[in-house]
């Protein structure tokens, strides 16, 4: 566990193209004295651990991945650094262009440490280029003198080739790792020189270092998803100081400053406009692309598409802190929650590359000395045999689903916390949904005002509203915006308290008064019976009715309709459709509730304290596994019990902490599309497993009764390790929200 004395650090890695790199990174970190919580996210290209001062210098983590084979650079400003970093052979850029980079030294230095490189930039693309000049220049010595000189031309070319690996695999083994891509390799190109199979060895070399690239080519797809958000916010914004306008690059602004818009821009930052209406397309944040009409007050995203007038608007939030930044971040670390079939093929891929490499040596031994048969082949087989012991496509077949998924649903407005949430999503039974603000629009209107004798109108919404003056209850909103309406002053309450589930109570006018649901009103004054005839007729039309109260006198009851969601009765029929059950969970009365109920044809369950929805929760939990989609805000401890909780609409401030997962559109019929968009990546990663294991299977059965070769060997682990890739990618363009 991290001390409080720890520390913790990040650093960006690169050229970590399957988990078997990244295995290697953790377990060469991990042994350092004072280093803890080791974690390394493949796709976000990140090293997280915690590390004790005084102990191991973060100079010689640096060192240590980097005598590995790959490129690292502290991320941000966390990792103060002394000496700018560069990495060994590559050529520093800096975009021009991008003025950001230009103008922070931070960034600066990170982009000049880390460039965008073409592949024949890289370690690994420079590997290909020299292994394959070596195996031409082989081939053509071949062709021009005797195939005597030619084999030793072959040698050359595989003992060059095999160095930059052979050292790879050597830095691992003396890191603790014996068992490497790498070192498989190694052994594998000797042992082909030792009897001989010269050309066939200089030729695994360079299709090795031709997958490494492809392999990189591949992951680097699907890392491009998440960073595409990134490039959604504008690089720079328009700065208005001291009534001028100036250029400013948008990663400094700060709160509070005022930036200008153009129509046809991006806005640079999470902001409240201060003057204009424009329509703005929010899809980089919620997926939504018809643009919706902001005015003065309303909240914008980063991101956004400013579509028609300029807007001026104040800065609300860092540029490091806003909801597109807390995406992606929460994207990226998602990957580290990962789901339990990913944990299975981690430890199968562990004993699994040692296993092949027991079941090689066997082939190599037995039918020689057992069966008196020709050693050169059975080495020849078993060397190959070595090859197939390789299981980078067995596990990337999982990470890379997950996270071709991950940015999908992000760029719907689908967000799930990794691979865990996803796996746990596909698998649901039953959908449970919270009533006010989920299924509907949770800003109920009052539609009556029913008075006891002798009070008007404007009396009893005064009273009422003096009770609610300071609750945020959707039920208290509508009574206050019915009253400003109704121009009728609010009075000052004193000791204001609301009553979970019931209902709010306070002083007003130096009188005690109430507004609660009718099932509670007997508690504190009763409504005569004519007045509950009433109620029972509002209710039972679908309104939620309160009864008003002051020094325990009725004074009349108050109904409100919230309308359904236009879409929720088609997210309730989908739901069916995919043979699912869903079920409302309601504070509100069971007349009220089964009239809304009947219109979108779910079950439900009314009158529930938000203990009650806990318990019901835990309960359905036994029978079966529950999806709970509720607003976050008053259901989180409901979500956090059920077996995925995800929380539905821009109110993902805390939702995006609480919740397993967040839709990020005000949209029902997300709830089925995140659940189809997690049952297509459990097939897309049973798909790719079977594919991995299956390639494997195929090619072991012809290596060792001689069919196929080493070569083939190797061209058969990059070719499954691509594919399952690029079957991966392929969820990229999965539209969830697509009925099949
Ligand atoms: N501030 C309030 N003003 C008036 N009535 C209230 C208030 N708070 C609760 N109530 C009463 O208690 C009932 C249950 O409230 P609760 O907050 O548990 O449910 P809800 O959030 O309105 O509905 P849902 O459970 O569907 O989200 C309401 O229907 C209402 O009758
Ligand atoms: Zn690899």
């Amino acid at each position: 566990m991290a001390s409080e004395t720890t520390q913790r650090r990040e650093w960006t890695v690169t050229g970590m193209d399957c988990a078997a790199c990244t295995t290697k990174v953790v377990r060469a970190v991990e042994r350092m004295p004072g280093v803890s919580e080791v974690r390394v996210a493949l796709m976000a290209e990140r090293l997280t651990l915690d590390l004790m001062p005084d102990s191991t210098s973060p100079e010689a983590i640096e060192g240590v991945v980097r005598k590995l084979g790959f490129g690292i650079a502290p991320k941000g400003q966390q990792a103060p650094r002394k000496k700018a970093f560069v990495l060994p052979g590559a050529v520093p850029t800096v975009p021009a262009s991008d003025e950001q980079a230009a103008s922070d030294p931070a960034a600066r230095e990170h982009a000049a440490a880390l460039p965008d490189k073409s592949w024949h930039q890289t370690a690994k693309g420079r590997l290909v280029i020299l292994t394959g000049t070596l195996l031409a220049l082989a081939w053509t010595v071949e062709l021009l003198t005797s195939s005597e000189v030619g084999y030793w031309a072959f040698v050359a070319a595989c003992l060059i080739g095999v160095v930059p690996i052979a050292k790879r695999a050597f830095e691992a083994l003396r890191m603790g790792q014996p068992f490497t891509i790498e070192g498989l390799m190694t052994i594998a190109a000797g042992g082909a020189l030792l009897i001989g199979a010269a050309e066939e060895a200089a030729l695994v070399v360079f299709l090795f270092a031709v997958g490494e690239v492809l392999e990189g080519v591949a992951a680097g797809k699907a890392r491009q998803g998440i960073r595409a958000l990134a490039n959604l916010v504008p690089k720079t914004a328009l700065l208005e100081e001291a009534g001028q306008t100036r250029t400013v690059s948008a990663d400094s602004l700060e709160i509070g400053q005022a930036v200008l818009v153009r129509p046809g821009d991006r806005i640079p930052a999470d902001g409240e406009i201060i003057e204009g209406t424009s329509g703005v397309d929010e899809s980089p944040v919620t997926g939504e692309s018809v643009p919706r009409s902001r005015g003065v007050g309303d909240a914008v995203f980063a991101g956004s598409i400013n579509t028609e007038a300029v807007l001026r608007l104040r800065v609300t939030r860092e540029p490091s802190d806003n909801t597109i930044a807390r995406i992606i971040r929460l994207v990226e670390e998602a990957e580290e929650a990962r789901a339990p079939t990913e944990r299975f093929i981690d430890r199968f891929s562990r004993i699994y590359m040692p296993a092949i490499m027991a079941l090689s040596a066997l082939v190599i031994v037995v039918p020689p000395l057992a069966f008196g048969q020709d050693w050169t082949t059975w080495i020849y087989r078993g060397l190959a045999l070595l090859l197939i012991g390789c299981p980078c496509a067995l596990v990337i077949s999982v990470p890379a689903s997950i996270a071709s998924a991950l940015s999908a649903g992000a760029r719907r407005g689908l967000l799930m916390k990794g691979g865990a949430v996803i796996e746990a999503a596909a698998g649901v039974t039953h959908v449970v949904f919270d009533k006010t603000g989920t299924l509907t629009q949770g800003t109920p209107i009052v539609t009556d005002l029913v008075t006891a004798p002798g009070v008007d109108e404007a009396e009893l919404l005064s009273v009422a509203a003096g009770v609610e003056a300071g609750s945020s209850h959707p039920l208290a909103l509508a009574i206050l915006r019915r009253t400003k309406e109704a121009a009728v002053s609010v009075p000052d309450p004193r000791d204001a308290r609301a009553l979970p589930g019931r209902g709010a109570e306070a002083i007003v006018d130096g009188a005690p008064a109430w507004v609660t649901s009718p099932t509670h009103a007997a508690e504190i004054g009763g409504i005569d019976a004519s007045t509950l005839v009433e109620v029972a007729a509002l209710e039972s039309a679908g309104k939620t009715v309160v009864a008003v109260f002051r020094s325990g006198r009725p004074l009349g009851v108050i109904a409100m309709r919230d309308e359904p969601r236009s879409d929720a009765a088609a997210a309730i029929g989908q739901l069916s459709a995919m043979g699912l059950g869903s079920t409302m969970l309601t504070g509100d009365n069971p007349r009220t509730a089964a009239a809304i109920a009947k219109g979108l044809r779910l079950d439900f369950r009314a009158s529930m304290m938000p203990e009650d929805k806990l318990t019901a929760i835990r309960a359905m939990n036994r029978d079966g596994r529950v999806m709970m989609i509720g607003d976050g805000i008053n259901d989180a401890p409901a979500l956090k019990e059920a077996h995925v909780g995800i929380a539905m609409g821009s109110g993902t401030d805390v939702a995006l902490e609480t919740a397993d997962g967040a839709i990020l559109r005000d949209r029902v019929t997300d709830a089925p599309a995140l659940i189809r968009l997690s049952r297509a990546t459990m097939g897309n990663i049973r798909q790719n497993v079977t594919l991995a294991l299956g390639l494997k299977a195929v090619f072991l059965v012809t290596t060792v009764f001689g069919v196929t070769g080493l070569w083939i060997a190797i061209l058969a682990d990059t070719g499954a390790t691509v594919l399952v890739t690029l079957n991966a990618l392929r969820l990229l363009a999965f539209d969830p929200t697509r009925e099949s």
